[in-house]
């Protein structure tokens, strides 16, 4: 079993006077080797939680301990930040007009040029970025410069790496591609990682570790798997799931009673089947996507979102029996 690596302790920052700004008394553990992804909407905190994480900005109150050690502040040393972690941003931090492997190389001493080397080329070899050696950062896609300021970042023994917005200059075949990367030098290093991303996809493929913020508050922290099939919010459902939030007037005119006052259900929690509990709704728009088709069915006045795995089966103006298999109530 894992052994955990990072605590934070009710921690709370905030900018301004207000309630909203900032975030206000996070407390969670990570384990040694685990991958944390932190998901919310804009300005929900994530940012300021990974830089309080690292030691960036200093916390009103609270603390973060890196194997229990407290993570100091900005105004308890002189270069803010912290020797086992690394933190890329969106802006990298790279010297655009160095070669890639300077670039890398810079962060090792030259007591041992020979080590030096072998390192740099084998964290060069890890990050797919070899034959890039000898170019020029300004010469680099954001993908690629991606990947040197992640190699740059674990070359000097980190045991802490942070992505704020990490896929956010890639494609989205890279973006699998660096993904899938991310993951397995996770696994093979043992090397833990905190992201902080606005797209749920990131942390639902990469994460052991979900954390849900909003408006500076957590709100959930589990699995990604756990969160996903039983959010506690309906903010959670929508920003994971694209979420069908119906009230429970709407509900009702669908066949189903609600004492709360919110129904929410994925798109592929409805079944497109004639059952005994099965209602009749009427294809309002058919999205076209690849494998697979969005459905908007109408019924009542009431519009839901269901897929269709079988691609074209259904189209539009059609008639299509639905029962929503799973529901949650909030
Ligand atoms: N330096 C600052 N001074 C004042 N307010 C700030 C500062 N930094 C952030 N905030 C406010 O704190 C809240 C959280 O900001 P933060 O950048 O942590 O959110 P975020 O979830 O990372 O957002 P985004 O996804 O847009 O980057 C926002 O309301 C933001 O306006």
């Amino acid at each position: 079993m894992n052994s955990q690596i990072i605590s934070v302790n009710n921690l709370t920052k905030q900018y301004q006077q207000t309630q909203v700004s900032g975030i206000s008394n996070i407390s969670f553990s990570i384990k040694q080797g685990d991958i944390v992804a932190i998901i919310g909407e804009s300005g929900s905190g994530k940012s300021t939680l990974l830089k309080c994480i690292y030691g960036l900005i200093k916390a009103d109150e609270g603390e973060v301990l890196l194997n229990g050690k407290k993570v100091k502040g900005p105004d308890e040393q002189l270069i803010p930040g912290n020797a086992e972690m690394k933190m890329v941003t969106q802006d990298f931090s790279l010297n655009i007009y160095a070669k890639v492997y300077d670039n890398i190389a810079s962060m090792l001493s030259n007591t041992d040029i020979k080590a030096k080397q072998e390192k740099t080329l084998e964290m060069m070899e890890r990050l797919h970025i070899t034959k890039l050696k000898d170019k020029k950062i300004i010469e680099l896609s954001g993908g690629e410069q991606q990947r040197v300021a992640i190699a740059k970042a674990l070359i000097s023994n980190t045991k802490v790496l942070l992505l704020d917005e990490p896929f956010s200059q890639v494609d989205s075949l890279l973006k699998n591609q660096l993904r899938a990367d991310i993951k397995r030098l996770a696994k093979e290093t043992g090397l833990t990682i905190i992201l902080v991303s606005h797209d749920p996809t990131d942390g639902l493929f990469l994460a052991d570790q979900l954390l849900i913020l909003k408006q500076g508050k957590l709100l959930q922290n589990d699995s990604p798997a756990a969160i996903y099939q039983n959010p506690s919010d309906i903010y959670t459902a929508k920003i994971l799931g694209n979420a069908v939030v119906l009230d429970a007037n709407e509900a009702d005119k669908i066949g189903i009673k609600t004492s709360k006052d919110n129904v929410v259900f994925y798109p592929e929690w409805v079944e497109l089947k004639s059952t005994w509990n099965s209602r009749r709704f009427e294809v309002e728009e058919v999205y076209y996507k690849g494998f697979y088709d969005e459905l908007l069915l109408e019924r009542n006045g009431v519009k839901i979102r269901a897929l269709q795995l079988n691609s074209g089966e259904h189209k539009k103006n059609d008639h299509v029996q639905a029962n929503i298999g799973r529901f949650l109530e909030f």
